[in-house]
This record gives C-alpha cells, sequence and structure tokens, in this order.
C-alpha cells in the first residue's frame, strides 16, 4: 500500500510544543573559521529534524552546539525546560564501540558510568537489546559483528539511558544501502515507540525525506538554514512509502533546495 500524503485523517497532528529554538546563533572557530552565523529554528517535542547540507557547512557544529559540546560565539539556545537537555543522547557515524567489552557491557556503559549496579542495569540492557533486534548476541564482541550490528549496538546504547533527545551525526552514513533502509526503519519504529525527539545529521537527501516531519536544508560558508522542506506524510511509514510518488516529489524538493543552497560554491 502507497501512503497517500493528501489522506489527512489518518496524520499525526505536528507536535508543536518546542523543546529548544535556536536564535540568532553563530559560531566562529578560534582559527577564525565562521562555522554558522545567525541560526533560527525550533525542534518541537516528538519532531524528527534532519539537517542536509554540503561538506563542510556545519551540521556537526549545530548538534555540538545543542549538546553542549562546544561554546555559542554569538545569539543563544532556549531550552523550554531543562529536563530534553539533562535526557540527550549522542549517535556518532562511528559507534566507537569498546573492543574488549560484549554487547551487553558496552550496552551497559553509561548505566556503569552513573553508578548503576550489573544486576539492576540487567532489565534494562536486555529490553535496549531487545528493542534493537540484538537478542542471542549479548555476549558477542564488537570483532564479531557486522557495520549494521555494531550501530545497533551504538543505538541501544542511547536508548538505554531513556533519552527524550537525540542527537545522531550521520549514524549510518558508514552502511551500505540495505542495512541503512533497514536501519532508517527500525529507527523511526523506536522514535514513535519512545516518543523521542530527534535531530539528524545526514548527507543523504532520501534518507532525511524518510524520517523526517521537516528537513533544513543549509548553505555554506557560513552556515546558514536557507530552507525548510515540511514531510507531510503520517507516521507510522511503511517501507514502501519510499517507492511512492510524494516520496520522489518531495527528495525533488530538498535536491533543488540543495543545488542552491550550495550554486556558486565549486
Ligand atoms: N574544531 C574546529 N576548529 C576549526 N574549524 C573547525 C573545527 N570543527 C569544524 N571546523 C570547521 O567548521 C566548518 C563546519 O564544520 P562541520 O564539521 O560542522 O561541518 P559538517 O557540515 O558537519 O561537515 P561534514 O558533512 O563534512 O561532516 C568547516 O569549515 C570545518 O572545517
Amino acid at each position: 500500500m502507497l501512503v497517500n500524503p493528501l489522506n489527512r485523517e489518518s496524520c499525526e497532528p505536528m507536535p508543536q510544543a518546542p523543546v529548544f529554538h535556536l536564535h540568532q546563533v553563530s559560531k566562529a572557530y578560534s582559527n577564525g573559521v565562521v562555522a554558522l552565523q545567525g541560526l533560527n529554528f525550533t525542534v518541537n517535542r516528538g519532531e524528527f529534524v534532519s539537517l542536509v547540507g554540503a561538506s563542510g557547512c556545519g551540521k556537526s557544529t549545530v548538534l555540538r552546539l545543542v549538546a553542549n559540546l562546544l561554546n555559542i560565539t554569538e545569539g543563544e539556545i532556549e531550552w523550554s525546560d531543562s529536563e530534553p537537555q539533562q535526557k540527550l543522547a549522542f549517535v556518532f557515524q562511528q559507534p566507537a564501540l569498546l573492543p574488549w567489552a560484549t554487547v551487553f557491557e558496552n550496552i551497559r556503559l553509561p548505566l556503569k558510568l552513573a553508578g548503576m549496579s550489573r544486576n539492576k542495569s540487567r532489565t534494562k540492557v536486555q529490553e535496549a537489546i531487545h528493542l534493537v533486534g540484538l537478542t542471542g548476541f549479548e555476549s558477542a564482541y564488537p570483532r564479531q559483528l557486522s557495520g549494521g550490528m555494531k550501530m545497533r549496538v551504538s543505538l541501544a546504547r542511547a536508548l538505554v539511558t531513556d533519552p527524550q533527545l537525540l542527537l545522531m551525526d550521520e549514524p549510518f552514513g558508514a552502511l551500505d544501502e540495505l542495512t541503512r533502509t533497514k536501519l532508517n526503519h527500525d529507527l523511526l519504529r523506536l522514535a514513535q515507540q519512545q516518543h523521542w525527539t530527534v535531530l539528524f545529521v545526514t548527507h543523504n537527501l532520501y534518507e532525511a525525506v524518510y524520517l523526517s516531519h521537516r528537513v533544513l536544508v543549509m548553505s555554506s560558508h557560513p552556515g546558514q538554514i536557507v530552507a525548510e522542506v515540511p514531510i507531510d506524510v503520517a507516521y507510522p511509514r511503511p517501507e514502501d512509502f519510499r517507492l511512492s510518488r510524494p516520496f520522489h516529489q518531495y527528495c525533488d524538493r530538498v535536491a533543488v533546495e540543495l543545488t542552491q543552497a550550495t550554486q556558486g560554491q565549486y
């Protein structure tokens, strides 16, 4: 069954309570590179928002500012309440697993660092393993896993902390197309089930359209948001949404915006 975006009855209402808002945010690095200038955008509760743009346009810088891993040069990030800020998880492109630890221990790591005993954390870790589809691999070591499985471990390690806000920096960039597609589908399911708010960075506009409520398109040097494309299609989105005419229309729209954003830069 293909999805009809005009079937409003099946569309969930767009979540509107803001989680955070960037007000005129600029970032200059100490070497003088102005990575971002005057960024304004809001992410609402339960929303899946993707940032797309050319390499070096400042997507990762945005995530690191939101995670408070970097200082803002000008402007501010206003949080609606402090809880999502405290309950955020960051997922990187490289799963960064401990090679000497099993799947179970890698996923348990954030709970261990927070001082939770092995016994107390067992149920939570098992639940996360189940949710990402790795039941049976608890005792495996990272070297015994495929790239997609390693990324599932990384997702479960974020999941185990019960995050409200997920910041994901090109998490599936190193995976083959089929694995990426499968993980896209599983991520959407998890985001819905867990009521996550997600800010997602990707180079892949098909992935951005499939996953997002909104796609924000960035230009470079300095990085700015130049377009916002709402993807007005109901969740859950079946995998065959990717085969539908509306999907390709949205992809074309994002591609046009990206081309305009990068015109004259190469
Ligand atoms: N620590 C740093 N010091 C100096 N300049 C930096 C630093 N980190 C990033 N930059 C510069 O800031 C700009 C934005 O970088 P950023 O990594 O945010 O872009 P990006 O869009 O995530 O790139 P990519 O898609 O290639 O990962 C680039 O010009 C980059 O060279």
